[in-house]
């Protein structure tokens, strides 16, 4: 990130010419069988240095890469500086400039091993050790509702990155739930997603978890007041929010304005991105449902992952190398999009969760210097658990006229091998399938031969995939707390990666403001036909449509 676009580096106009005049030649067909050593050349274990349990294989070989291509995609990472900004941000830097912070999600899991300056950061282990004691007392019974019950019940109250990523963890760590405690996330403002929770729950046993690091956010407050008021129509006294009310914040005085207890406020920084927040007090609802210790796990998971991304040569560095691949799809192929496909159901959340944090970090057209881009940055990412996907949006993705690269995700071994792990072997047996389809797909001879000599040309021709499309496959021995937060820094360290290659900054989102201020000033002209004003002919007819219809 030189102050120059990606366009203007050297290597990406040797990467364009290497496109130009070699893209036709990787085949991965052609390249598989020239090269018996394929798989060993473009395949890497990971194995977190403290916890060899914590280890996967990722297998890259199955993309339209060659020595000389990769090469040329890392020494783009390095003509932009990639190992100086890395290095910034583990320094604490204030790499995010346009709102002057540094970016330290390393830092909420990184328990003493970095020396990291920036304020706060010597508060971690403090808001940690209160995250134990409070889910600990939680869990135990020992903290008990307005009535002297014990909570069986949690409801976190928030959005984006406050929401989506202790969701995706409570779904992944399910095996490790206290099953007779009950999680659910309220983030929508439709008033359906409070009621219909606020319906199952009993104002005894339930706690509400506000989780918002501005505590601001309209969503989030709106659906924590109608919280506090249904509770309080039950408990009558306000010294009882005491018991049923905890707030995740980095705004102290909002948390008290609210009436919670500072006491009963888990504290963070604003060095920590909304969508990179889940190794922080956010996570709270995590320590709850899967105990401190898995809690702690997953922050030395991702540590590990630290620590590769942080040290590892480039050649070798897993986050480095899914970026970099990335880049070549998204820049040369002209790929839009990304898929994340894991064949785990427990990993059911995880495309969405990255949505937000590719997405919301990469999704930019301006460079940090203020410069449009004449090239693609983020893609879009998305995804389903495999295999329902199969039987839905596959099609396209196999003989569909886009390229989707895709990351297909497994574990060796289920939590639930039911049936003598008979489901999991089906499930593997799909996994492996799958890229080896996209990869190799069927010629028309093949089709020919299969079908016999009177078929028609037109299903001959349907029934022929291309191949040729790209993947990587990472699998891992088992989806523990520890192995889920290596991955998850896996995918946010190449996140950084490529924002640094698209010179880009990834850590704020000026993109989301415009909605919401717009929609602050709809929603006081929302009471009468006349008071609808400066707007278009299609928004004016929305609204006059909805205020000729609504009933209070
Ligand atoms: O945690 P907060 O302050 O309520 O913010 C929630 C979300 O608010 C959104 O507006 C931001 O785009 C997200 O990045 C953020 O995670």
């Amino acid at each position: 990130m030189s102050g120059k676009l990606a366009s203007e580096y050297t290597t990406w106009k040797e990467l364009q010419q290497i496109y130009d005049s070699e893209h036709g030649k990787l085949v991965l067909k052609d390249l598989f069988a020239q090269d018996p050593s394929r798989f060993s050349k473009f395949s890497k274990e990971y194995s977190d240095s403290e916890d060899a349990s914590a280890t996967f294989l990722l297998d890259y070989s199955k993309n339209l890469i060659t020595e000389p291509v990769l090469a040329k995609l890392l020494a783009l990472a390095r003509e932009a500086q990639l190992e100086t900004y890395r290095d910034k941000m583990f320094a604490g830097e204030h790499i995010n400039t346009s709102e002057d912070r540094a970016v330290l999600h390393v830092a909420l899991r990184n328990f003493d091993e970095f020396k990291i300056q920036e304020g706060g950061v010597d508060e971690v282990a403090g808001v940690l050790a209160h995250i134990k004691e409070f889910s600990e007392s939680v869990r135990s019974g020992s903290w008990k509702g307005y009535t002297g019950k014990t909570i069986d019940t949690i409801v976190n109250i928030g959005i984006g990155g406050s929401d989506l990523g202790p969701v995706m963890v409570t779904e992944a760590l399910r095996p490790y739930a206290k099953r007779d405690l009950t999680a659910h996330f309220v983030s929508n403002i439709d008033g359906t997603h409070i009621a219909e929770t606020l319906r199952v729950c009993n104002p005894e046993t339930t706690l509400f978890i506000i989780a918002s690091k501005t505590f601001t956010t309209q969503e989030t407050i709106t659906n924590a007041e109608s919280a506090r008021e249904w509770f309080l129509g039950h408990a009558k006294d306000k010294a009882h929010v005491a018991k049923h009310f905890v707030a995740l914040s980095t705004n102290t005085k909002a948390v008290t304005a609210f009436g919670i207890d500072q006491a009963n406020m888990f504290a963070f920084w604003d060095w920590v991105g909304g969508r990179y927040s889940l190794w922080s007090a956010i996570g709270l609802s995590i320590a709850l449902v899967v105990g401190y210790d898995n809690f702690e796990q997953l922050l030395k998971g991702a540590h590990g992952m630290d620590k590769h991304f942080k040290e590892t040569p480039l050649e070798n560095n897993l986050p480095v190398l899914l970026a970099v691949i990335g880049v070549w799809y998204n820049d040369f192929y002209g790929a839009q999009t990304h898929a994340l496909l894991p064949y785990d159901q427990y990993l059911h959340k995880f495309a969405d969760y990255f949505q937000q944090g590719d997405m919301e970090s990469n999704g930019k057209f301006i460079t940090k210097n203020g410069q449009r881009v004449d090239y693609q940055t983020g893609p879009i990412i998305w995804g389903a658990a495999g295999t329902n996907g199969q039987h839905s949006f596959y099609q396209l993705v196999h003989q569909g006229t886009k390229l989707i690269p895709a990351d297909f995700l497994a574990p060796t071994t289920t939590h639930n091998p039911i049936a003598h792990s008979k489901h999991h072997r089906i499930l593997l047996s799909n996994f492996f399938a799958q890229p080896e389809a996209l990869a190799f797909g069927k010629t028309e001879a093949e089709v020919r031969k299969e079908l016999g000599s009177g078929a028609s040309e037109a299903l001959v021709k349907s029934k022929v995939f291309e191949g040729n499309r790209p993947s990587n496959s990472i699998m891992f021995p088992l989806l523990t707390p520890r192995t889920l937060g290596a991955l998850v820094a896996l995918y946010e360290h190449k996140i950084f990666t490529q924002g640094v290659i698209w010179g880009i900054n990834s850590f704020d989102q000026m993109g989301v403001e415009l909605g919401k201020v717009l929609a602050k000033n709809i929603l006081a002209q929302l009471g009468k036909p006349e008071d609808v004003k400066d707007h278009d002919s299609s928004t004016t007819g929305l609204i006059h449509y909805y205020q000729k219809y609504r009933k209070e």
